[in-house]
Formats: structure tokens, sequence, C-alpha cells
């Protein structure tokens, strides 16, 4: 029975999805690339179809790649697979279970996800219009005077955003204290993602070693304590805030309101924000900066998009989250994006909890799923030359496209997704009323600089590396209308500025002096 066992160690099941030759003991580890692990899990698909697996070791993955099985597996048999799989180092080690992407444990799921579906359902998610407007408008002014900035002025918008809603306080600038803690974090969670959190669900028996022989503790212990640091930095201004009996109404301030409607452990009083801002900044920025990696120098898109704006905004205000219905263009444009470049290319992993045939092979339980978001949206069934990226094909009326799922699917689909689409709408009808975005020039050849729509970094979410472009202001109407909307949005933004960095308040100053 041992021998039998130990020689099947890697090898594919009878009964599972088809997929690539497995080798004794790794199974297809080997196969899968270190970096960009999404593109071999793309030509699987092409290979194998709508659904196949992979093994790792002994543990079963299964990815689907046609709608019809993401709507089969993840929407009708979504109560069989909800779970998450095993990540013991992020959902045990470090977090207790309590962080509610990692988790599976089901009261705790439940709980979380029920102050999410409070703070962040579709209507609530409209009281916060105002604050992601007046974000805009910093960010509008800003790449103004100085077009360079449109990269980490995204950044600092989805973070500030973040800040302000889940604690009150928001980021004028990305160097300040507090969002250069977070970042800081997202890079040492990234690096433990990329080296060390599979390794230790792999061989269990490293998770044992002392400290002198491995160093993932030393670096896990470092990242934690650099994210303690940033939430009770910012719960000290939250508790100064009450003190000082002025309120934003932020997410923790509601919850300090109501201890038992929440019920939340210290514990979660840590991880629900910080997921916060680890599910909401950084991937809405990423989400933006595809969308606008994609334009640079689309030159024929961008004319329709400004005839678009022109004619239903004009040039004397800005769009808004409610002219998004009359702007059917723009909302082509995002959902090419969406479609070309997922952020997440495969979505977040989920597990069975029980078995579950699909077209005769079984999805057995215990076994990772993935939806392979990228694949889906590059299909040329349903989106016949699908490497272009052309808005056009969402507006017809008579064609009615695959999903290719986002946002996720099933009873883990992004409780967050409302308020980031409003981000994203808002920042992208924004940026294309008020520039023409241009590749930029290099000033010593004077040749246009390309740019390379597939130059992501590796990490959690996919995200362009840094890129040139050249956001040309329309008009000096549009550039008084943006000033005039910045001036409006001042008390709004004030509210959110207590017990900033002297540094912060001086940028902010400045600016204001300025418009
Ligand atoms: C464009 C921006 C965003 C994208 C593309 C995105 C995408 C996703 C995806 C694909 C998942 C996995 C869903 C699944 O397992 O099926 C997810 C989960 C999640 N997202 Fe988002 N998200 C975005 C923004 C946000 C924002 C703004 C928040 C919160 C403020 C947020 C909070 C979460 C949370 C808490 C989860 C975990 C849900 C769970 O495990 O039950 N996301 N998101």
């Amino acid at each position: 029975w041992l021998v039998y066992n130990i020689s099947t160690y890697g090898r594919r099941e009878k009964g599972l999805p088809p997929g690539p030759p497995t080798s004794f003991l790794v199974g297809n580890i080997l196969e899968i690339p270190p970096k960009r692990a999404f593109h071999k899990l793309v030509e699987w698909a092409r290979e194998y179809g709508e659904i196949y697996s992979i093994k790792f070791g002994h543990k079963t993955t299964v990815v689907l790649n046609s709608p019809t099985a993401v709507q089969a597996v993840m929407e009708k048999g979504s109560r069989v697979t909800q779970d998450r799989p095993t990540m013991w180092l992020f959902d045990q080690y470090l977090y207790d279970h309590d962080h509610l992407i990692f988790s599976s444990v089901p009261h705790k799921v439940n709980q979380l996800r029920r102050v999410f579906a409070t703070f962040l359902n579709q209507t609530t998610a409209q009281k916060y219009v105002p604050i992601q407007e007046a974000e805009s408008c910093q960010l509008l002014y800003e790449i103004m005077v100085g077009p360079d900035s449109f990269f980490t002025g995204v950044k600092r918008l989805t973070i500030s955003l973040m800040f302000s809603l889940s604690y009150g306080v928001r980021a004028p600038k990305i160097d300040s204290p507090l969002p250069s803690l977070f970042y800081e974090a997202v890079d040492m969670i990234n690096e433990l993602l990329a080296d060390v959190s599979a390794l230790l669900d792999f061989v269990p028996l490293l998770r044992i070693l002392p400290g002198w022989m491995v160093n993932w503790r030393k670096r896990t212990d470092r990242m934690n304590a650099q994210e303690k640091r940033l939430t009770s930095e910012l719960m000290e201004g939250v508790f100064a805030r009450r003190k000082s009996d002025t309120s934003t109404n932020s997410f923790m301030e509601q919850i300090l309101d109501n201890p038992e409607e929440f019920g939340l452990s210290d514990n979660m009083m840590h991880t629900l924000p910080l997921l916060i801002l680890q599910a909401g900044a950084d991937t809405t920025a990423c989400a933006i900066l595809s969308v606008l990696l994609l334009l640079v120098g689309q030159d024929e898109v961008l004319k329709n998009a400004h005839a678009e704006l022109d004619s239903v905004i004009g040039r004397d205000r800005l769009p808004t989250v409610a002219d998004m219905e009359h702007l059917p263009y723009i909302g082509a444009i995002i959902k090419e994006s969406e479609r070309l470049r997922p952020t997440n290319p495969l979505g977040f992993p989920h597990a069975a909890s029980e078995d579950q045939m699909y077209g005769g092979y079984l999805v057995p339980a215990g076994a990772t799923i993935m939806v392979n978001t990228w694949a889906l949206g590059h299909d040329p069934q349903n989106f016949p030359d699908p490497e272009r990226f052309f808005p056009e094909r969402w507006l017809d009326p008579s064609v009615e496209h695959a999903d290719t799922w986002p946002f996720g699917v099933g009873r883990r689909v992004c409780p967050g997704m409302y308020l980031a689409k409003n981000s994203v709408a808002i920042v992208i009808s924004r940026l294309l009323w008020a520039f023409d975005i241009k590749k930029k020039v290099d000033p010593s050849a004077g040749n246009p600089i390309e740019v390379d729509t597939l130059d992501y970094a590796e990490g959690i979410v996919l995200c362009p590396n840094k890129f040139e472009a050249d956001f040309v202001l329309r008009s000096k109407e549009h550039g008084d209308t943006i000033k005039h909307e910045l001036r409006g949005a001042i008390p709004l933004l004030e509210t959110y500025e207590f017990g900033m960095a002297q540094s912060d308040l001086e940028y902010v100053e400045q600016m204001r002096r300025a418009v």
C-alpha cells in the first residue's frame, strides 16, 4: 500500500479532468514558470479546453476556462466551492483565520462578509461618490501641472480613498509616512507570496524548523510588525478624532460606535481595515493604470471618447458617476480593459469542500479551483480578434458577450466591486475628459516612445510597470474647470485632513493657494 502510494505521488488520479502529463512526486510543478504563471495556464486552456487539472505533488488544481464551466462549478455549485485553499502562512500563522480573503472558517467568513455588505453594498457605495469625485479633482490638477505624476497620482488617490473611508484620514501625498508604510508592507507581502507561502504548504516540515535554519519566520514577523504599526497609527488618529468631537463616519468609527452590532474581536479590528487597504487600494489603482496603458496613443479611440464627452458633458463641468449611463463609449473602454488586462488574471483561488461532477469529470473535495479570467477574456470564440483593444465590440446590442468575471464569482465575489467600479468610472471619464493621452516623444531622438502593453509587475495583482505617456490638457477651458472644481472640493477634502503630517498640510496649502 505504502509503495503504491509513494509510486503514484504526483500522478493525476482517474476521473479528474485531463491535463498536462505529470512527473513523479512533483506533478506539474516544474512546468509552471516562477513568473507570469498565468500565461502557462492560458496555454494549457487552449490545449485542454474548458476544464483541465494540474497536480502540485499530490494536490489537485482544477482550472475553469469557459463561461459554462464557471457557471456550473462556481455559480450553481457555489455552496461547495466557497472555501479557500490552505495558505497556512497567511491564513493561520499571520491572521488566525480572521483575514477574510484567506479564511475558510464559516462563521468568520459570514461575519466578515456581513460587515463588508453593510459598508460597501450597491446603495451605500453611492455615499462615497462625493469623496471619490473630490479626490479625482486633486489628481486632475496634479497631472495638469505635472503630467509625469499620473502614475503615482493614481496610486495616491486609491490609497487616500481607502484611508478616508476606513479611518477618516486622507493621504494628499504618496510619499507621506502612512502611504509609505502601506506600500512597504505590500512589497513584503508580494515577496512572501512569491517565494515562501506555497513552499510552506508544500513542505509543512519547514514550518517547525528553527529560525537559524529558515528565514521565513523573521521576514514574516517583520511584515507583521509593519502592518501592526500601520493600523495602530491609523487607529490613533480615529481615537484622537473621537476626542475632538469631529467625525467623518468612517468604517472604524461606526464599528466603535456599535461594538455589539459588529461583534469584532481585537484581531479582526486589525485585519478588517487592513484588508480593505490591501484589497481595495492597489487593485483599483492597477485597474485604472491598465486602462491608461491601453489608451496611450490610441488616437481613434481617444477621438471617439472625446466626441462623446464633448457632446454629453461639455467643457464647463466634470463628468460624474450619474453621467455614466449616457457615456456608453467610456463604459466600453473600461469593459474592454477589464477583459484584456484583468487585475486578477486567475481570480483568487477557491477550494472544493465536496465532490462535484462537471462534463463527466470529477472536481474532487479538497481541490483548488481557479477561474482562468485571462483565458476567458482572450477566447477568440467569444471575443473575435481577442488581442485587439476594441471598445466598439461592447456597443453592438445584437452581441451578448460572455462574462469574464473580473471581480470573481460565487459566494466570495469581490465585496468592494461597487466602490471600485465607481472609482474607475470617475477617474477614467475625468482623465479622458481633460486630457489627450499621447505617446511621449524621446527628447534626444525625437521619436515617439512606444509602450509595451504587456509590461506588468509581478505581485498579487497584475499591475503595469511605470510607463511613459504624455497627458496633454485639451484646452484652457478644461484647465479652468479643473481648478474651479478643485476649489469646490476643498471643504469636503478638509474634513479628512485631521491630524495630518506637517508635510501633508504644507502640500495641500500650497496647492490650494495655486488654484
Ligand atoms: C478594480 C478593483 C478590484 C478588483 C478587480 C477586485 C477583484 C477581486 C477578485 C477577483 C476577488 C476574488 C473573488 C473570488 O474569490 O471569487 C476579490 C476579492 C475581494 N475584494 Fe476585490 N477587487 C477590487 C477592488 C476591491 C475594493 C475597492 C475592495 C474593498 C474596499 C475589495 C475587497 C475585496 C475583498 C474583501 C475580497 C475578499 C472576499 C472574500 O474572500 O470573501 N476589492 N476582489
